[in-house]
């Protein structure tokens, strides 16, 4: 099925009527080539003698060569000592005075291997190669001899070494960088040799040099070569022999071939038409070699991945099609044709998985045989009978329900207009929506005013509407309207009965539910605690902070059981949270050996902050051998029974800290409380200790900047200053407020404005004694025992001849429980704190146990009561 292959359709072959086809193959044939090629040999032999003279006798030259074209070259050329006579003086001159130094004699080899290869087809070297590396290197020696030329202080002498470019670069790269020249000139020969021998790496750069003198096919890498040899396929055909071609060959189709392999339009090819086709069969010839490289390769064994093999197959289908006088392969051309390049998805192997652990069902699973035999876990259950207080304590403010009257509404929305207007501005729309304290006008300006002229005027509006505390919003954020809250005439009270009676209260499902009171569009304001989970509240006195206080405080006790919070209060004012004391079994927490749960003494906020510090600490640790993320999940699975109790783990309760005054506390001990606070702001939301941190006066000294980044719930009052308003929400606004509750909440980024409920005092007061005469816990919840720094590093003066009456049954306690501790002290012996430990120091004294070791127990020194007993014999007891 051979068929004749009509020659104008193939598109890589030349036109036989090209006009300069006969001249160039001419030029390129044979002969032409001898002949050039003997020249270009005799030409570096030339150069090398021409050169070599020169460094003998170039300086003598250089006049001669200086003026040789002023004077009769008969007489220069008398003058002249270089072997090659002027010529090659000035050749000389040129190459290795002017250019490139001593560098220039790497012409040399590359007319060499031209010359070579040209006369005897065969090629020594790559030209290719050896161009660009003489082409490199020149430059490159030329620029170090420059180098040295340049700094060494003979540069007339010397500077045939480097010819005048190596100079050059030197003195560029001087102007430039100075000394680091060198630096450039080593770089430039690292990355030359790095990408010019494709070293990836160091240790094989000499192999690489090697590999690259002598191109030479391996068996290893057989593919490689192949498609080397089809690259070079043109630059080769002269060293081809010819073969001689079956008749077939030339009616074959061969368009799969001419299109990877554009050798027929390549100038080396033969004159004659005869020729033209001989030259195609030469490739043909070459390409069925390649083929059976690549068979014989394909039949080898190769250590290759099983899914890489298909990667090789389609090249060798590709080319055993040319073989001509194969009439299957022929009926397989028009497959050959497709345009689409292969396409081949090499797989990775498979990796190999291990089978998945399987996770012990104790840890995910509640312990189901201590559940069946115990139950689970309830933590109430130590006050099974506790009752929630009701609603009913709370009082109804029926009388004080003032709602905006329409007329109202649109008296202030006509002034509004108004004024806008009278200042030119334009409205397209205005909404009002009534709310307890304020309404809020919702404007939609007219296209093309601009926002700032309207919050320009919020101080004209006032005046226009007689009002204090206007705010404007511009823009309401996601709303594309502009807010103007007006207060109401009447004020709507909003009692803590009504808000925490709502059913969105009372549904909620948050960890630590704080209804803080409405929004300005009469909506029931719940938020999480837990969520904040800090919050700093602001506000001049007599704004509402201690009511606010209060409403948190008793939305925690509506929500909340005993056994699940704990507060402890901190009150330098001495009489805001008083009335919370009522309830100290039941939610209070406190240090060991201190007789109010309301701490109101300096001294001791520090060590209760500091105290919480360590109960932080020992949550984290309990929380990390539990293997869980934050209270909620300890608790769960200590609920259900998945924590051993005997290895320390109990169910935690929340502890909200809440300090009324911060601002007393950091006058007077300034950064002692300032890091405990702050630490714990930072680490404490995980392991449920919350804080609640008022003052009244928000201004940088007290809010530092260390509190205040670690609050980012903030709640403000009305304040007197801007400034004040912006310490603690970093905005305006919390100035003009209107006082009584009215506050701005800010969490996050957002920002609500709100009416606080109202919580009197009577009513706190009935809630505290509600959960105050249910039966309590027998004392409130101790925080472990911190001694501060100061006990540690106190001189003791400890009198040895008036120890304490109990210092014997104390020191005989520590010995037995080997466990030196104020606070086995105290519980064992049912002593104070003080007294404990006043014990503790002279046990100390008397070298009972060891020195203060911070929240650690102290070292127990004696180990025996025998010893002891020896002891008390020396101290005469
Ligand atoms: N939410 C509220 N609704 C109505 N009136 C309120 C509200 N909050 C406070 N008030 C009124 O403001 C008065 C002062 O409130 P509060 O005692 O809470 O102020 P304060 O900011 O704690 O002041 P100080 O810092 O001096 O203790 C209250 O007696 C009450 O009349």
């Amino acid at each position: 099925m051979a068929k004749k292959v009509d020659s104008s359709k193939q598109p890589l072959r030349k036109p036989a009527s090209k006009p300069s086809k006969s001249l160039r193959a001419t030029i390129a044939g044979p002969s032409t080539r001898l002949v050039i090629g003997g020249l270009t040999v005799l030409l570096a032999v030339l150069l090398f003698l021409a050169f070599f003279s020169y460094l003998i006798s170039g300086e003598a030259d250089q006049s001669v060569v200086g003026a040789a074209f002023k004077t009769p070259l008969k007489d220069s050329g008398q003058k002249v000592q270089n072997w090659l006579g002027l010529t090659g003086a000035i050749v000389g001159h040129f190459f290795v005075f002017q250019w490139f130094g001593i560098a220039s004699f790497l012409i040399i080899p590359v007319l060499l291997v031209a010359g070579i290869k040209l006369t005897f087809s065969r090629e020594i070297f790559p030209l290719k190669r050896l161009t660009y590396q003489a082409i490199f290197y020149m430059l490159w020696v030329s620029a170090v001899l420059g180098f040295v030329v340049l700094w060494s202080d003979s540069q007339s002498n010397l500077s045939t070494l480097s010819g005048g470019v190596g100079l050059l670069i030197n003195q560029l790269l001087y102007n430039l960088i100075g000394w680091g020249s060198i630096a450039v000139i080593a770089a430039a020969l690292f990355v030359f040799v790095i990408y010019f021998y494709r070293v990836d790496s160091l240790e094989h750069v000499a192999e690489k040099v090697e590999g690259m003198k002598v191109p030479r096919p391996t068996v290893s890498n057989p593919f490689k070569n192949l498609f080397k040899e089809i690259e070079e396929l043109d630059e080769d055909e002269e060293e081809e022999k010819p073969i001689e071609k079956p008749a077939p060959v030339k009616e074959e189709p061969k368009p799969v071939l001419r299109k990877p392999i554009p050798v027929i339009t390549e100038p080396d090819e033969p004159e004659e038409e005869a020729d033209e086709e001989e030259q195609e069969y030469l490739q043909l010839q070459k390409v069925n070699r390649l083929a059976e490289d690549a068979r014989r390769v394909l039949e080898t064994p190769i250590p290759l991945p099983v899914e890489a093999v298909p990667v090789e197959e389609p090249v060798l289908e590709e080319v055993v099609a040319y073989t001509p006088p194969a009439p299957k392969v022929s009926r397989e051309v028009p497959k050959e044709k497709s345009p689409e390049p292969d396409f081949i998805i090499e797989k990775a192997p498979a990796e190999e998985v291990l089978p998945p652990k399987k996770i012990e069902k104790l840890d995910t699973q509640p312990n189901e045989s201590l559940i069946k035999e115990l139950g689970l876990y309830d933590p109430t259950l130590d006050l099974a009978r506790y009752q929630y207080p009701s609603v009913e304590l709370l009082r109804e403010y029926t009388a004080d329900k003032a709602q905006v009257s329409e007329e109202e509404l649109k008296t202030k929305k006509d002034t509004i207009l108004r004024t806008l207007s009278d200042y030119g501005i334009s409205i397209a729309s205005i909404k009002a929506t009534p709310g307890p304290t304020v309404t809020l006008y919702e404007i939609v300006p007219s296209a093309g005013v601009k926002i700032s002229r309207i919050k320009s005027l919020e101080d004209d509006i006032a005046l226009s509407l007689a009002a204090l505390g206007i705010r404007i919003i511009a823009p309401m954020p996601g709303k594309g309207t502009i807010g103007i809250e007006v207060p109401n005439k009447n004020r709507e009270m909003v009692s803590i009965r009504a808000v925490v009676a709502s059913e969105k209260f009372q549904k909620s499902t948050a960890e630590l539910p704080v209804v803080l009171g409405k929004t300005i569009s009469n909506e029931i304001f719940v938020t999480d605690l837990a969520k904040m989970p800090h919050l700093l509240i602001a506000g001049a006195t007599g704004q509402g902070k201690s009511v606010g206080m209060n409403v948190i405080l008793a939305s925690l006790l509506y929500k909340k059981h005993p056994a699940q919070l704990k507060f402890v209060l901190v009150d330098p004012k001495k009489v805001e949270l008083s009335l919370f004391s009522k309830i100290e079994r039941h939610f209070l927490a406190k240090l060991p050996g201190t007789e109010d749960a309301i701490i109101t003494d300096t001294k001791k906020v520090i060590y209760t902050l500091n105290s919480l510090c360590v109960e932080m600490d020992s949550r984290y640790e309990l929380l990390k051998n539990a293997g869980c993320r934050n209270l909620k999940e300890y608790n769960q699975k200590f609920i259900e029974r998945r924590l051993n109790p005997e290895k320390g783990h109990r169910f935690l309760p929340y502890i909200v800290l809440v300090i009324d005054e911060l601002a007393d506390l950091m006058m007077t001990a300034g950064k002692e409380v300032e890091t405990p606070i702050a630490r714990l702001a930072q680490l404490a939301r995980a392991i449920g200790i919350h804080l609640i941190v008022a003052t009244q006066r928000p201004s940088v000294d007290i809010i530092t900047g260390k509190i205040k980044a670690n609050f980012p719930a903030r709640l403000s009052f009305k304040v007197t200053q801007k400034v004040d308003s912006r310490t603690i929400l970093d905005t305006n606004g919390a100035d003009q407020l209107v006082g009584q509750g009215d506050m701005l909440f800010l969490q996050g980024s957002d920002m609500t404005r709100l009416q606080c409920a109202f919580v009197d005092t009577p009513e706190v007061d009935a809630v505290c004694d509600f959960i105050g005469e249910q039966q309590g816990y027998s004392d409130a919840y101790l925080l472990p025992e911190f001694e501060g720094d100061e006990a540690g590093n106190d001189e003791k003066d400890v009198d040895l001849a008036q120890l304490d009456p109990m210092f014997k049954d104390a020191a005989r306690l520590i010995v037995i429980h080997q466990q030196g501790s104020t606070s086995l002290i105290q519980r064992k012996m049912k002593l104070g704190y003080n007294r404990a430990g006043r014990i503790m120091d002279q046990l100390e004294a008397t070298g009972v146990v060891g020195p203060f070791e911070g929240s650690k127990a102290r070292e127990v020194l004696i180990q025996s009561e025998e010893r002891l007993d020896e002891l008390f014999k020396e101290l005469r007891l």
